[in-house]
């Protein structure tokens, strides 16, 4: 029989989403909460993801609007070559984010209302953790535990120096020449803002960069990424020598048996992300993961045991924070506030994710929300596919001078529901949001049109990619309503 310390309504294990989104409300609501965390709070968007990266991006992209071409376009002549003082930088983006994680924590420690445990919990049996020389018992257990870097088996890279974004983001002093193997997300966010503040850059990319885009928007990606980043794209990575300080990695281009090798001081992997569920001794529970490692979740974030909850990255479904957030609050207002109100969790309707967006914030930076053109005709869902280029509007053309950039809107060809939408150029990721709005309620292309865009703001984009939409309908004879003809 194990002994049991103490006893909680709600456990969340990782002070990421599970901390503000689901022990947060549940000590709020008056029930008895606990949160463990092994790290820093605030998880991975805080410490050592979305927010570090983007206050080193957002420099980064002023100092590009800098670059001679860009001012040139403006008529815009600057005297001396601008430079970025890094270390000042790096300061403010450390001492930022753990001042606010440090907050955080001490507002919790000095919080009656809420537990916390600063170690790495394993489970001993369905609801019980061990915590530290402690178990203790949660009625639900919210397994918040999120991702961490994932690192191919690569002869030579083991025990070498080799850089995470971890690491990248707590860099002290900025290598001179670095290689970046990965083409997804993390690797295009910070290998654009480390070849932007100066260092010598070769993105190694195995197959395509951004996977998971819109076919479209991804070659146009690629497109502009590779002119401004140097990058050998289609290749099979060999294996890494470290030797007198330089990293050599060894590849093959795709279709040559002959191999090729690139040279710098550091080498940046960004080749993924895995679950950290190997250490939670799930196997002592009913908890089941998959294949890779997520934990195994349904509709409403149940794990396979009962009570027990998964949200965020470990649940493999969508690895982002506003993701991860959505989770939290579905499980407050599902499970957590009935729990509060002594009645039994709400499992009605399921979590809706269809209006899932995204974002990436490099240059290009790209954004989206709903289906892709792929998924469409994969599904056999008829549709027209509205499209405008950024230089197509007063604001993208005329003022900004934009050489690249579109807006698509994808639109149900009998239903006129708007059913996707994919963006690449300047602000996009701030643009898709009315599309968010519309996709998230299923509006149809009326509701877009109908709404007054202001003039001449680069949303005009989004109105003239459904104006587009439009006349490729009436184009193939489909009768519009009235109102849609004129808008
Ligand atoms: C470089 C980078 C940039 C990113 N940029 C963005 C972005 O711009 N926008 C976006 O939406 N997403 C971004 N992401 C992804 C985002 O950070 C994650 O989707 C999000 O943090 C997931 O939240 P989570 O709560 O599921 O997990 P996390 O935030 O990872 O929190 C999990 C916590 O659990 C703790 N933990 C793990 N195991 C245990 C254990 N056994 N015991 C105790 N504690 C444990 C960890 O220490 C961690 O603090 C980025 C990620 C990276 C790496
Ligand atoms: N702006 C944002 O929202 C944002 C920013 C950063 C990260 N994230 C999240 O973090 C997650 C992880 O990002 P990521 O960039 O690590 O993963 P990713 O899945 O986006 O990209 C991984 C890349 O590594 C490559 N790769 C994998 N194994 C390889 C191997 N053995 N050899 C060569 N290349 C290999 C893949 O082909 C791919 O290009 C993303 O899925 C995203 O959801 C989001």
């Amino acid at each position: 029989m194990v002994h049991i310390d103490k006893e909680y309504d709600v456990i969340a294990i990782g002070a990421g989403a599970g901390m503000v989104k689901v022990v947060r409300p549940a000590f709020q609501l008056g029930l008895k909460a606990a949160i463990i965390e092994k790290g820093r709070f605030g998880g991975t968007c805080l410490n050592r993801g979305c927010i570090p990266s983007k206050m080193y991006i957002h420099p980064s992209s002023v100092l590009r609007h800098m670059l001679p071409d860009e001012l040139e376009k403006h008529f815009i002549t600057l005297k001396e070559k601008p430079t970025i003082d890094f270390e000042a930088l790096r300061s403010y983006v450390t001492t930022t984010i753990d001042g606010t994680s440090d907050n955080a924590e001490r507002s919790i420690k000095a919080n009656p209302k809420v537990d916390e445990y600063q170690v790495e919990a394993k489970f001993v049996g369905d609801h019980l953790l061990q915590v530290g020389d402690k178990v203790i018992k949660g009625k639900m257990i919210i397994i918040a535990v999120g991702t961490v870097p994932q690192i191919p088996k690569l002869p030579g890279l083991e025990g070498t120096p080799y850089y995470t974004s971890n690491e990248i983001l707590r860099l002290e002093k900025l290598p001179k020449t670095m290689i970046t193997i990965g083409g997804g997300y993390i690797a295009c966010e910070l290998t654009y803002f480390l070849k932007t503040v100066g260092v010598d850059v070769t993105q190694l990319v195995r197959s395509v960069f951004i996977r998971a885009e819109d076919e479209e928007i991804q070659q146009e990606f690629t497109d502009v990424y590779t002119k401004y980043v140097n990058c050998k794209v289609g290749l099979t990575l060999k294996r890494v020598e470290h030797k007198d300080g330089m990293f050599t990695v060894y590849y093959t281009p795709t279709g040559s048996e002959e191999e090729v090798s690139v040279t710098a001081e550091a080498l940046f992997v960004a080749t993924g992300v895995t679950p950290p569920t190997k250490v939670l001794n799930l196997e002592s529970t009913g908890v089941e993961v998959d294949q890779r490692g997520f934990v195994k979740t349904d509709e409403f974030m149940r794990t396979t045991a009962p009570g027990i909850y998964a949200i965020g990255d470990v649940a493999g479904k969508w690895l982002f924070r506003h993701a991860a957030n959505r989770d939290g609050e579905y499980l407050v207002e599902h499970v957590v506030y009935p729990m509060s109100q002594g009645q039994e969790p709400k499992f009605d309707t399921p979590i809706d994710y269809h209006a899932m967006p995204h974002a990436i914030f490099s240059f290009p930076e790209c954004a989206g929300v709903g289906k892709r053109e792929s998924d469409l005709v994969k599904e056999g869902i008829p549709f027209v596919a509205g499209k405008v280029k950024y230089h197509n509007s007063a604001m993208g053309g005329e003022a900004m001078r934009s050489d690249h950039g579109t807006v698509k809107i994808l639109v149900h060809k009998e239903t006129r529901e708007i059913l996707g939408c994919h963006m690449l150029g300047e602000e996009c990721s701030i643009m898709i949001h009315e599309v968010i709005a519309i996709i998230n309620r299923h509006g149809k292309l009326e509701d877009l049109l109908g709404m007054i865009h202001i003039h001449p703001a680069l949303s005009e984009l989004v109105r003239n990619a459904g104006r587009n939409a439009r006349d490729k309908l009436a184009a193939e004879g489909i009768e519009l309503p009235l109102n849609l003809r004129w808008c």
